[in-house]
């Protein structure tokens, strides 16, 4: 478990918390009221700033409730909080509900932070990839999900 050292900015937020044990995600509140009108998004602040150990990053998570019930969303799921990073965290929130405004008030859970370790990576240029079975195939080269998707129209799973 590693300790993160972390500042109120607002005397009544309450500190990112995990719902159950064994929880990937510790819940952020939205320390203003935010009607996010169907379509908008929003930078909505969550009070708190965090010094992350070095070689950890949060990751600002969309809790999948409010997803499925209102269609709120974060627009650069997962958010990248990098361990040298002081200022407050911030949600960049989304209503992708195509007519229904979506209301939030001070103190509601918007979103969870998610802290993992990330390796550093040095960057060597070659002139050439090694082969793999994969090769260069992405975007769905292995099939798609339904009939109307043109990649496996026709299907019969
Ligand atoms: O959901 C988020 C994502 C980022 N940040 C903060 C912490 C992060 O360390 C910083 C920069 O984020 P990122 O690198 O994703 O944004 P950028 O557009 O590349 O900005 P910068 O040029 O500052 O790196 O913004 C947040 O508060 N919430
Ligand atoms: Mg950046």
């Amino acid at each position: 478990m590693c300790e993160i050292a972390i500042v109120r900015l607002d005397p009544d937020v309450p500190l990112p918390a995990y719902a159950h044990p064994g929880d990937a995600g510790a819940d952020l509140v939205t320390t203003a009221d935010v009607t996010l009108a169907p379509g908008e998004r929003r930078l909505v602040p969550t009070g708190i700033a965090i010094a992350l150990p070095d070689g950890y990053v949060g990751l600002v998570h969309p809790r999948s409730g409010l997803a499925w019930k209102a269609g709120l969303s974060i627009v650069n799921a997962p958010g990248t909080v990098d361990a040298g990073y002081r200022g407050e965290i911030k949600v960049c929130l989304v209503n992708l509900d195509p007519a229904t405004p979506i209301e939030l008030r001070r103190g509601d859970r918007i979103a969870q932070l998610v802290v993992q370790r990330v390796e550093h990576a040095r960057f060597i240029e070659v002139e050439s990839l090694d082969e793999t079975s994969r090769g260069a195939g992405g975007h769905g080269s292995t099939g798609g999900f339904t009939a109307s998707d043109p990649l496996t129209a026709g299907s019969t799973l």
